[in-house]
């Protein structure tokens, strides 16, 4: 009997192997799509969602706003009137993209080079910030630095290198603005971008892990602090989004794209145009009573990756049938 059963088990693990097999094949592998069927449901929208005019009159400084995500977000912001600040260590791809944002929303985009590291360069920067704009109303945490290697890998330098950027960076930057708008009495709105594994830690990214979740803490810890002053905090926790400066430093190669991909209900990974409405929400007053708000924002791909049998997705329901019959057969313990 029990021979029966495991023979029965294992032909029925091998069919639901090679029904996956054909599953996964029929989606991506053949094709070369680089989304699940189902992303049909869920096509991004890319316009921007709040009403024009939402930002007239505010100031939002984007750190890292040159390029990918940062650099969506700015746009967001501008073409919804805000006057944007730049900063990162890049000038010339700053100007670049200042000018090319200004161009398009008639909003002026000002490129402050800094570097988050560097708390005497970040003061500096405010300053600057303040000659150009005044205080602004919206801070957007978004510089970061990340790689994959094991962890016996990583020297001490790349261990610092990444907290500086992460967590020391946001400490900094969010520190001097938040000291000089408490002096001024004016409040503001502090958003900072971690990522999904920030809550989860995840193997071979382990700066950036640790770094980001002392990122969260400083801005659950500030959200319950300086909500006396005017300022909220909140978080927005991205799962896999397409850009040149995360996947040419988290996948290489290319080979992970489709694991990933494969693990998100969605079926497809973000836009960066997606997490632009998201974080522009977050930052304007409709969102004026959210504060150390912690926003998942992943496709669903961190709970696909957390639940013991999600694998059972791939279970036709002709096994199902099977299946159900053998445990409805099994009595007692
Ligand atoms: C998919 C879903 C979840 C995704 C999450 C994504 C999270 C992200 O944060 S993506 C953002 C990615 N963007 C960036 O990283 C942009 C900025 N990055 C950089 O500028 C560089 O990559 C770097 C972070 C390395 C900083 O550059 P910097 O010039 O300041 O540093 P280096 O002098 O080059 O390196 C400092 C030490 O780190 C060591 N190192 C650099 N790269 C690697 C590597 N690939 N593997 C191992 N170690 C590395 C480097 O050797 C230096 O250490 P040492 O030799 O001991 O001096
Ligand atoms: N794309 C994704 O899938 C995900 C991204 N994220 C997060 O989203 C944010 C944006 O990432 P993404 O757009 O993908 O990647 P990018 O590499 O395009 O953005 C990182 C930005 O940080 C800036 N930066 C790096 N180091 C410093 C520094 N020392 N001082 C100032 N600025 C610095 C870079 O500009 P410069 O080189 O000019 O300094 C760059 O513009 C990051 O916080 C990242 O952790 C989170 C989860 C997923």
């Amino acid at each position: 009997m029990a021979a029966r059963v495991v023979g029965r088990t294992g032909r029925l693990a091998a069919v639901v192997r090679s029904s996956a097999v054909r599953l996964q094949s029929r989606l991506h592998g053949s094709t070369g799509l680089r989304s699940g069927s189902q992303a049909n449901f869920f096509p991004p929208l890319e316009d921007a969602m709040l009403p024009s005019g939402s930002f007239n009159n505010r100031m939002a400084l984007i750190t890292g706003g040159g390029t990918g995500l940062g650099r969506a977000m700015t746009a967001t912001l501008s073409q919804l009137g805000a006057q944007c600040i730049i900063a990162s260590r890049k000038l010339d791809v700053l100007q670049r993209t200042a000018e090319e944002i200004s161009s398009q929303t008639g909003n002026k985009v000002h490129a402050v080079q800094c570097d988050v590291r560097d708390p005497q360069a970040v003061s500096q920067c405010v300053d600057q910030i303040e000659a150009l704009t005044g205080l602004p109303d919206v801070i957007i945490n978004n510089a970061a630095g990340n790689f994959v290697c094991p962890s016996e890998r990583l020297s001490p330098n790349a261990w610092k290198t990444i907290t500086d950027i992460v967590l020391n960076g946001t400490a900094f930057v969010t520190l001097e603005l938040g000291k000089r708008l408490i002096q001024n009495q004016k409040g503001a709105s502090f958003l900072a971008i971690t990522t999904i594994y920030a809550e989860s830690g995840s193997g071979f990214v382990v700066p950036s892990a640790s770094a980001k979740a002392g990122v969260e803490a400083l801005y659950k810890s500030l959200a319950a602090e300086w909500g006396r002053y005017g300022h909220r905090f909140n978080i927005i926790q991205p799962g896999p989004i397409r850009t040149k400066g995360a996947f040419s430093r988290l996948d290489p190669t290319g080979a992970f794209e489709k694991a990933m991909i494969d693990r998100i209900p969605t079926g497809r990974l973000g836009t960066p145009a997606e997490i632009a409405n998201l974080a522009a929400y977050v930052s304007s007053n409709y969102a004026s009573w959210m504060s150390g708000a912690v926003i998942r924002f992943d496709g669903g791909e961190y709970v696909s990756l957390a639940g013991e049998f999600n694998e059972l997705r791939s279970v036709t329901p002709d096994q199902w049938k099977l299946l159900e019959a053998m445990i409805r057969k099994t009595k007692g313990s």
